[in-house]
């Protein structure tokens, strides 16, 4: 058999002898002799592999890449990545690999990066090469291709649609015009509290209620206003028929979100995106068809509006878009119309829970917090005499600190979107190809325990008054919204609700966690909901009223 295999090897090992460089084949020589027995067929293999190495080390001398995650062949990490979003794994990696290593996601190559520095290279110094985004196909399909300011690529579509949502809508004066929205839906909420807990039967001292439940209700009608300058309390389609309200919260921001997070095989397998996966891209097609019909509807009720009023235009987002940006397609005009609705709706909650959360879980920490809202409202001791504004926010440091942990603790955009290597770069002194993805691991960054002792702690007194932590602006080491051009555009919304909804939360009740959340403490708590991280369980508290009703 040896022999069989020998005599039939013989050629090619003649044929790999004259290929190799002289020095390599007189050594062969030396070991095996011109002929091969038996034995020599593994060490002409053996050669064959040093040669083929030896090569490919001539050919790929230039590239040196980022250290590689072991993987499967063909799966590459696939099977290692079966989190939802995995920035755990990839921080557990970061500890071993580096602050930078690649992964093979199917036939994807991705590069992550888990350190301030190399992000601010990606990010901002060689924003250039990697400033295009790569999406799962039902992302495509919602933002109708890239149609959208957080998923386009950078260029002059997102140019102009930025220009569009910053200038008229969350740009630092408009946010401050729409002081009145904020308000509204705070005290609606505020009154929907002390209204419930009149109608429910207290438990042990204080009434549980669902947190997140009354964020998102004050929520969605504040993002509508926003954008339509008023609340619909429902749409006219003509293919749906009339929409109500909680409706219309379903189809443009719960289903769409549940929607992005169907796994579709060929994400991981782009050269077979040809080959038809029905069911899923039906899902998700139905899911924007419901959406774009609805926006529809819904700008055609404002053009009703419009053409109606006799004063002239108001001065909501829509009214202004469907009045000055008439340069706008149809679909742009409808995409740009959604998005802050989707956008507002789902972080702002996010972190606020989160914050109430860690607050009801450490009441030194909510006692000193509620000692700080009283005193710079006026109140002595523990009594209060108004409700805490949006102009109290530059003397409250301590819950400056209480949000930026949190952002910290729990950024609510773990990864960002994925960009895409548009040619070849470097990044922490590595080749990167292009063609390869760049994920940026903001959880692993923000809790590197090189940077943060004990990252797992949340401790607001390690960022009290800090004002080099600027949360992305210069200082990478927070960055819960991002930095360099694609940074968050709606940090001053943002800001603004979380701040008003804790400080108000924090001076009207008294807030502890209800048993259930306690039983909860040891298990598993996140989950994510495509790119945002929620808590796996909408918060349970129990609260009790430090005042009578809503101050003035
Ligand atoms: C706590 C709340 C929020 C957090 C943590 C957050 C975080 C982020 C992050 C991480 C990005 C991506 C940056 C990148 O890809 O480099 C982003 C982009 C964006 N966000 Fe936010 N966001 C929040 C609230 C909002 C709100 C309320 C709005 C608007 C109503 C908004 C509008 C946008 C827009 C338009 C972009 C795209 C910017 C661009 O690509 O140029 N965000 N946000």
């Amino acid at each position: 058999m040896a022999n069989v295999i020998s005599t039939r090897l013989q050629p090619y090992w003649e044929m790999a002898l004259e290929a190799m460089p002289p020095q390599v084949a007189q050594n062969a020589e030396l070991v095996l002799g011109k002929k091969l027995n038996g034995a020599s067929v593994l060490i002409t293999l053996l050669l064959a592999w040093i040669l083929v190495r030896f090569l490919s080390s001539l050919l790929f001398k230039k590239k040196n890449l980022p250290p590689s995650i072991p993987g499967l062949p063909l799966l590459g990490n696939l099977l290692q990545l079966t989190e939802k979003k995995p920035h755990r794994s990839f921080t557990t990696w970061a500890a071993k690999y580096g602050p930078i290593f690649s992964i093979q996601v199917g036939s994807v190559k991705q590069v992550v990066i888990t350190s301030p520095e190399i992000a601010k290279e990606a990010m901002i110094t060689k924003y250039e090469a990697i400033s295009s985004r790569k999406m799962p196909l039902a992302l495509q399909i919602l933002t109708r291709d890239k149609t959208m300011v957080a998923m386009s690529d950078y260029g002059d579509e997102h140019r102009m649609l930025k220009k569009l949502a910053v200038g008229h809508l969350l740009n630092i004066n408009t946010q401050k015009q729409n002081r009145p929205i904020r308000e509204n839906a705070l005290f609606n909420m505020l009154d929907a509290m002390f209204l419930d807990l009149k109608n429910t039967s207290p438990h042990s001292g204080g009434s549980v209620i669902d947190v997140r439940d009354y964020i998102k209700r004050a929520l969605f009608p504040f993002s509508m206003f926003q954008v339509w300058g008023y609340v619909p309390e429902d749409v006219d389609c003509p293919e749906l028929g009339v929409v109500t309200k909680w409706e219309i919260f379903e189809a443009l921001v719960i289903a769409p979100l549940k929607t992005v997070i169907e796994v579709d095989w060929r994400d991981f397998f782009p050269a077979f995106k040809w080959v038809p996966n029905k069911s899923v891209e039906d899902n998700i097609k139905a899911v924007e068809r419901r959406r774009t019909l609805i926006i529809k509807g819904l700008i055609k009720e404002q053009r009703r509006r419009l053409k109606n009023q006799p004063e002239g235009p108001g001065r909501c987002y829509a009214d202004i878009l469907l009045t000055q940006a008439t340069h706008l397609s149809e679909v742009q005009l409808e995409q740009s119309l959604w998005e802050p609705i989707i956008e507002s709706a789902d972080t702002t909650l996010v972190t606020t829970e989160w914050i109430m959360f860690e607050l009801a879980r450490n009441p030194a920490i909510q006692e000193r917090l509620y000692k700080e809202v009283v005193d710079v409202t006026g109140g002595h001791g523990y009594e209060t005499t108004r409700m805490v504004t949006e102009d109290d926010i530059p003397s409250m440091p301590y819950l400056s600190a209480v949000i930026k942990e949190t952002l910290r603790k729990y950024p609510p955009v773990p990864l960002l979107p994925s960009r895409y290597v548009e040619k070849d770069t470097t990044l922490g002194g590595y080749d990167i190809p292009k063609g390869w993805q760049v994920l940026i691991n903001i959880f692993g960054i923000n809790n590197d325990p090189n940077v943060w002792p004990n990252p797992e702690k949340w401790d607001p007194e390690r960022v009290l008054n800090n004002e080099s932590l600027d949360m992305g602006i210069k200082n990478l080491s927070i960055m819960p919204f991002g930095a360099g051009k694609r940074m968050c555009a709606g940090i001053t919304q943002a800001m603004f609700i979380i701040t008003m909804n804790v400080a108000s939360f924090v001076q009207h009740f008294k807030w502890e966690l209800a048993p259930k959340e306690i039983e909860s403490f040891n298990s598993k708590i996140e989950d994510v909901v495509y790119l945002t991280t929620h808590k796996l369980h909408p918060l349970q508290c129990i609260i009790n009223p430090r005042v009578s009703q809503r101050l003035p």
